[in-house]
Parts: structure tokens; C-alpha cells; sequence
């Protein structure tokens, strides 16, 4: 049985990996596509290389109130955008929103699906992480569910493709001039992961985020997140190791590696690599976090968090291996 999808947002960067997921879904049928600029171009103009199936699908203007008959929709517009407009949503459409707005608010689950995936299969309403806290998160649950780290001394260092940034780019700093050879820190102290970063830590520890700090930076790539992440904690390497490895033993998409993981292991999937080292004499775990930005950042969790909440199986349309090199 197919069930009927949408995505509104589509030309963007998260919109359009949504497409090329849904392209090739065994069940999700892509009977909506919808947005601003871009409305009443067809998939074809925007996407060239889409399936024939797809091809002559016309982008609608973005109208909650005069979508088709919807199993599920998925919204990637710009944070700020959409929580007016996806509460006019009907109630029987599930939402999976890739955007920032609905991310610890009420009435929706916070779909980190690695680490719980059965609080969010009887939702309708699913907030994809960002894709800092997708990388940093993955790589923290272990550690935080066992307590072998302070909660509350995590300091985040993360690095960033460009895609991050989306289509529009953010502002000038995201230009090809400005980011070529260039490495930059933003968001220092203020970022608007950090909310969320702490309130998942509190969760999985029980105990505080109060001294979280975390840093992103550019880096001249298209997509990819790094997040090296120093801890305070007597754990030994293995034992961080172990904790991982039995944290996500049943878990089809987090790899634990005995190697530092790099952002090209995961590029173009909705794979999520961690792996540890620790010096129990210093009282320092360093933990690591690779996600591709698009897929387990954006487009790849938000299909996870689609097929838990339709109760197929997880990894449905998830199960390609990733672009090499
Ligand atoms: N890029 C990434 O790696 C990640 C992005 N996200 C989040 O996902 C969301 C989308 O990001 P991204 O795809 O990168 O952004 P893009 O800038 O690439 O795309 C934004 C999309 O939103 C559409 N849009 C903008 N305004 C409206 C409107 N008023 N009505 C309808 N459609 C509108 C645009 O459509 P049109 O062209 O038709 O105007 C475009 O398709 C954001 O909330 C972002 O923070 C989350 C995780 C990772
Ligand atoms: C390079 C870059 O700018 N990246 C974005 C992260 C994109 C994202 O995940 O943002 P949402 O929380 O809105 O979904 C940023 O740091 O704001």
C-alpha cells in the first residue's frame, strides 16, 4: 500500500533531499510538492534529474488549507516560518517538520530517533532535531544514560558544510569567496541549538547542562558535521566504547568506530558515526559525532521519524550506502 506524501520547501537544500529520499521509497508515493519562489515550476525544472514519475509533479504555493488527501507531511521551510501555517494543518496528516519551530513544544515529540524510537511511533506530530544536535546527541546518549560523564561541563566543538546554511545561504559569510580556503567560528555562546542541545542532556542524564558551551564553524565542504565533544568523566576509552556499543546494538544506523569517524563516511546517508577516547588520569572523555547535515541533520532522520510514526519498517528508503569519495 503506498501512502501519500508531501514536502513543502522542496527546492531547498533539505526539501530536495527529502525528494531524492521519497524518489526511491518502497512506500511513500510523493503526490504533493509545495513552496514560495519556486511555485508553479515543475520537479523537472528545478530538479533535472528527477524520476520520469516525479517529473511533471508542479510545485503548488504553499497553502495548508488546500493540500490533497495527505498520509504525511514533511515541512523544510526556514525556522520562524512554519508553526502558524502547520497549525492549520488537518489532524489527520502527520508532520514531520526538518525546520526549527516546533522542537521541544507542546503537542509534538522530538523525534532523535536513534535514541527513542518508541516515544515517537505513536505520534502524528515529530520535530526533527537540528543537525548540530543530530551529530553531538548521537554521540552523548551513551555516555549520559551511563553516567560516565558530568552533565553539566560539556564543551561542543563542531565543524559544518556549507548546506548547513541552506539554498538562500543565511547572509553573505556563506558566499563562495567568503567560505572557499576559509574557516570560520559563528554563533558563539548564542546559537540556536543550544536549547535544545541542554534539554536532551538533561533528559538522558537526569542531572544539569548549566555549563554546555558550544561552538560551530564553517568549513569550505557542501555537506557533513564533525562534533568533537570534551567531557569531564574517570570513564576509560572502553568503557565508553562498550556503553556505545550496547547502547545502539540493535540500532540499524549508528556506527560506534574505533577510528576517529570523518564526514565523508557519511555523506549522502542517514548513517550516524561516534566513537570515544578517554584519559581517565586527566578526567577528560572525548567523544565524537559525524552525521551528513542533509541526511541524519535534516532529510534521512526525518524519513527515520516518517517510518516509525506510518509503522514500517525504520530503515525503509534509508538503506543505501553513501557516497564515496
Ligand atoms: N540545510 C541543512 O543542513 C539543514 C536545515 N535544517 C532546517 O530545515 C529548514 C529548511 O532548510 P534548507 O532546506 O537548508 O533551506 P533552503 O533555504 O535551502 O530552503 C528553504 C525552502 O523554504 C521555502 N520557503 C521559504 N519561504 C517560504 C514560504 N513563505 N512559503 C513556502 N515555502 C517557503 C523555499 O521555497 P521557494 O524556493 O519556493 O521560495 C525553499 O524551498 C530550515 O528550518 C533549516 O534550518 C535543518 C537541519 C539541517
Ligand atoms: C551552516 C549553518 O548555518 N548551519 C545552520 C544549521 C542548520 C539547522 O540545523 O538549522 P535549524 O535548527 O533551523 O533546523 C546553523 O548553524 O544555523
Amino acid at each position: 500500500m503506498s501512502i501519500r506524501v508531501g514536502i513543502v520547501g522542496i527546492s531547498g537544500f533539505g526539501g530536495g533531499e527529502a525528494l531524492r529520499l521519497i524518489a526511491s521509497h518502497p512506500s511513500f508515493e510523493l503526490v504533493y510538492a509545495a513552496g514560495e519562489g519556486s511555485a508553479g515550476s515543475r520537479l523537472m525544472d528545478r530538479f533535472p534529474g528527477v524520476p520520469d514519475k516525479l517529473a511533471d509533479l508542479v510545485i503548488a504555493k504553499w497553502d495548508p488549507a488546500a493540500l490533497p488527501k495527505l498520509d504525511v507531511l514533511f515541512a523544510s521551510l526556514p525556522t520562524g516560518t512554519s508553526a502558524e501555517a502547520l497549525a492549520r494543518v488537518p489532524e489527520q496528516v502527520k508532520i514531520v517538520d526538518i525546520g526549527g519551530d516546533h522542537r521541544y513544544v507542546e503537542g509534538w515529540g522530538y523525534g532523535l530517533a536513534d535514541v527513542w524510537p518508541d516515544q515517537i511511533k505513536d505520534r502524528s506530530r515529530i520535530a526533527n532535531p537540528g543537525c548540530f544536535p543530530a551529530a553531538t546527541l548521537n554521540a552523548l546518549a551513551p555516555l549520559l544514560t551511563h553516567k560516565l560523564i558530568e552533565s553539566g561541563n560539556i564543551i561542543i566543538d563542531a565543524k559544518t558544510g556549507i548546506s548547513g546554511a541552506g539554498r538562500g545561504g543565511g547572509d553573505s559569510k556563506f558566499g563562495y569567496a567568503e567560505s572557499n580556503e576559509n574557516l570560520q567560528p559563528y554563533g558563539l555562546l548564542k546559537h540556536v541549538h543550544m536549547p535544545e542541545i541542554a534539554k536532551t542532556i538533561e533528559q538522558l542524564s537526569g542531572g544539569s547542562a548549566a555549563g554546555l558551551v558550544f561552538t560551530p564553524h564553517l568549513v569550505p565542504m557542501t555537506r557533513g558535521v564533525l562534533a568533537t565533544i570534551y567531557c569531564r568523566g574517570t570513564a576509560t576509552t572502553e568503557q565508553c566504547m562498550d556503553a556505545a556499543r550496547s547502547f545502539y546494538a540493535d540500532r540499524p544506523f549508528v556506527r560506534v568506530t574505533d577510528r576517529p569517524p570523518q564526514t565523508k563516511w557519511a555523506t549522502g546517508s542517514n548513517l550516524s558515526f561516534v566513537s570515544y577516547v578517554a584519559d581517565p588520569e586527566r578526567n577528560l572523555v572525548i567523544a565524537m559525532g559525524v552525521v551528513d547535515n542533509l541526511g541524519k541533520g535534516a532529510a534521512g532522520h526525518a524519513v527515520q521519524n516518517a517510518n516509525l510514526i506510518c509503522g514500517l519498517a525504520e530503515t525503509a528508503g534509508l538503506d543505501g550506502a553513501p557516497i564515496w569519495p
